[in-house]
C-alpha cells in the first residue's frame, strides 16, 4: 500500500499521524531538555530560560512581532550581562573590547551561521557563504575592484553624480522631495555604473521614483520567511517561471532578481561579443572577460548582491546626516564654513582623500555612520578552529566565559552603536564626541558600521568615496536651501531590522523642501 493510502485509509490513520506527531513532541521535549542540561556546551552561558530552551522567542520577535529581536537582546543584556545566550546555539556580546576576537582580524577562521544567511533568496553570493575557504574564493574575484586604489581611478565618475543629484534636487522646489527615494537614486545609480558601466537612469528620469528602490525593499520584506522556512528561498530562485500568476511584491522581488539583474548581465556580454568597449573597464565586463573568474561565481547572486549591498544603506546614511544637519543649523553652519575653507568651486570638489583629512567632516561622517549602523542587527560568526575565551566585568565583578567553538556568536551594530560607556547620550548626533582625544581609541573601536575581518563590507572603499564627496557637495550647494517637511526625528530611527534599519511603520519619509535660491 502507498504511503499516501496508508494515511487516508480508515483505521489505520489514527495510530500513523500519532506516531508521526508523537516522534516529534518527544523528539522535540528531548532537545528542550538537552538545551537546558548541563551536557549542552553553551550551559555555562547566561540568558532567560525559554531562549536557551527554543529558538521561540526569536522566531516571535523576529517573525511574528517582525525585526524586532534586537530590542530584547539589548534588554537581555541589562538583566544578564555582557554574553548572553539568546537562542539554544547562539550567544551575543555586548562588549566592544571583545569584538576583535568574534569578527577575528588575525586571519584565523570564521564561518557565518547558516541561520543567519538563510534571510536572503541570493544565495550563492559571498554575503550568504557560511564556510570560510568558500567565501574567501567567492570574495577574491571582485575583492580588486573595491581597493582604495581602483575607486581613487574612478573617482570623477562619483563627482559626476554627486552634481546631478544636487542639481536635480536643485531643481526640485515645487513640492517635498522625500530623500529616502532621493538618495537612493543617486547610490543605485552609482552603483550600476560601477559594476555595469551604465546608471539605472533614475537620476534623469522625470521626478523622484527608483523601481530599484522599491524592488529592494521587496527582497528585503521576506527576510524573515526565509530565515525561519529556508525552502522558500527555493521559490525566490525558480519563480521565474510564473511570475506572471504572483503577487504584485512578490513578483518585483523575482522580476529583479531573476529577470532585471541577468538581463543587465546579458547585455554586457552582448556587448563584449560584439567588441564594444565601454570607456572604462566595469566589475562585469571584466568576470566575463575571464573564463576562470567567471566559473567561480554565480554572475547574477553576485549583482544581485552588489546592487543590493550597495544601495540602501549608504543612501540611508545621507538620510540621518542631513536630518540632523537640518534639524540642528548650527552643526550644517561649522560645516559649512569648514567646507567653504577648503573649497575654491563647489562645482569642482577635491578629492575624496583630500575632503577625508578635515576635521569636522571626518567628525560627522562617523556619527553619520554611528547612527545610521550599516546593519543593525547581528552577524554571527561562528569559530572554527579555537574556542573563544571572554574575560570582562559584571556588576563590578569579573567574569569569564568560554565560547566553545563551532557556536555562534555576534554583535549587533543597533546594540554596540549605544554603549553609553563609549557613546555617552548615545541617541544625539554629536560630531563633537569624536575630538575627544582621551576616548579616541575606544570610539574607533565601537564604530563598527562596516563590521570588521573577511566578511567586513566589501563596498566601503565605494561607499566612503560617495560619502565624502556626496556630503561636500550637498553641504555647500544644497543643504543651506533645504528645510524640513513634517518630518521628526522618528522617521531617521531605527525602529525595526529589515537587516538594514527600517524606521517606524507609520513613517511617510525624510521629506524636505527646497527653496528656488
Ligand atoms: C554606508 C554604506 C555601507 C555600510 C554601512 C555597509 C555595511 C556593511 C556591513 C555591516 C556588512 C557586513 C554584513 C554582515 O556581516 O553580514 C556589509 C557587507 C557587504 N557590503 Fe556593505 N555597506 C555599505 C555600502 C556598501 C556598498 C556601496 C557596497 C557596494 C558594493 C557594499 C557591498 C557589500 C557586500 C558585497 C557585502 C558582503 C561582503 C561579504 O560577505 O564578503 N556595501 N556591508
Amino acid at each position: 500500500m502507498k504511503f499516501i493510502e496508508l494515511l487516508t485509509s480508515k483505521g489505520t490513520v489514527t495510530p500513523l499521524v500519532l506516531v508521526i506527531v508523537g516522534s516529534w513532541v518527544t523528539y522535540s521535549i528531548l532537545t528542550v531538555l538537552y538545551n537546558l542540561s548541563r551536557f549542552h556546551p553553551l550551559s555555562r552561558i547566561p540568558g532567560p530560560l525559554l531562549a536557551r530552551a527554543t529558538i521561540l522567542p526569536e522566531f516571535y520577535y523576529d517573525f511574528i512581532k517582525y525585526g524586532r529581536y534586537t530590542h530584547v537582546i539589548k534588554r537581555m543584556h541589562e538583566k544578564y550581562g555582557p554574553i548572553v545566550r539568546i537562542s539554544p546555539n547562539e550567544v551575543h556580546c555586548n562588549d566592544i573590547n571583545f569584538v576583535d576576537e568574534i569578527y577575528s582580524l588575525g586571519g584565523r577562521k570564521r564561518n557565518k551561521t547558516q541561520h543567519y544567511v538563510n534571510c536572503t533568496a541570493i544565495a550563492l553570493s559571498e554575503f550568504a557563504t557560511v564556510e570560510h575557504d568558500l567565501h574567501r574564493t567567492r570574495r577574491a574575484p571582485v575583492v580588486r575592484f573595491f581597493s582604495r586604489g581602483m575607486i581613487t581611478k574612478l573617482e570623477s565618475h562619483i563627482h559626476d553624480l554627486v552634481h546631478i543629484l544636487c542639481d536635480k534636487l536643485l531643481s526640485s522646489v515645487h513640492e517635498p522631495v522625500d530623500l529616502v527615494v532621493a538618495y537612493s537614486c543617486f547610490s543605485s545609480d552609482a552603483i550600476s555604473a560601477y559594476c555595469f558601466g551604465e546608471t539605472f537612469g533614475f537620476m534623469e528620469r522625470e521626478g523622484w521614483f527608483s523601481d530599484f528602490h522599491t524592488a529592494e525593499l521587496e527582497i528585503l520584506r521576506p527576510v524573515y520567511v526565509f530565515r525561519f522556512f529556508p525552502f522558500f528561498r527555493q521559490f525566490a530562485r525558480y519563480g521565474k517561471y510564473f511570475v506572471d500568476y504572483l503577487p504584485k511584491e512578490i513578483a518585483l522581488l523575482i522580476r529583479t532578481l531573476r529577470i532585471d539583474v541577468p538581463n543587465k548581465i546579458l547585455k554586457t556580454k552582448q556587448e563584449l561579443d560584439a567588441g564594444v568597449y565601454r570607456d572604462r573597464p566595469t566589475i562585469f565586463s571584466s568576470l566575463l572577460s575571464d573564463p576562470k573568474r567567471k566559473k567561480e561565481l554565480d554572475l547574477v547572486d553576485e549583482a544581485g548582491i552588489l546592487l543590493g549591498a550597495g544601495t540602501e544603506t549608504t543612501a540611508w546614511f545621507f538620510v540621518v546626516v542631513t536630518y540632523h544637519l537640518l534639524n540642528k543649523p548650527e552643526l550644517l553652519e561649522r560645516l559649512h564654513k569648514e567646507l567653504s575653507q577648503a573649497v575654491e568651486d563647489p562645482r569642482n570638489l577635491p578629492t575624496w582623500s583630500a575632503l577625508e583629512s578635515l576635521p569636522y567632516l571626518n567628525a560627522v561622517v562617523r556619527e553619520g555612520l554611528r547612527l545610521s549602523y550599516g546593519v543593525p542587527t547581528r552577524s554571527a560568526r561562528v569559530p572554527v578552529h579555537e574556542d573563544l575565551i571572554y574575560r570582562g566585568n559584571w556588576k563590578g565583578e569579573p567574569v569569564k566565559y568560554v565560547i566553545p567553538r563551532g557556536y555562534g556568536i555576534g554583535m549587533s551594530n543597533g546594540i554596540t552603536h549605544h554603549d553609553e560607556s563609549v557613546f555617552p547620550d548615545s541617541y544625539s548626533f554629536i560630531p563633537e564626541r569624536w575630538f575627544d582625544e582621551k576616548n579616541r581609541k575606544q570610539l574607533d573601536r565601537g564604530l563598527v558600521a562596516f563590521s570588521k575581518g573577511a566578511r567586513a563590507c566589501l563596498g566601503m572603499n565605494l561607499a566612503y568615496c560617495e560619502i565624502y564627496v556626496g556630503l561636500a557637495a550637498l553641504v555647500l550647494r544644497v543643504l543651506p536651501k533645504m528645510k524640513l517637511f513634517e518630518t521628526t526625528v522618528k522617521d531617521v530611527q531605527w525602529d525595526y531590522d529589515m537587516i538594514i534599519p527600517m524606521p517606524s511603520r507609520d513613517s511617510k519619509g525624510m521629506r524636505v523642501t527646497i527653496s528656488p535660491d
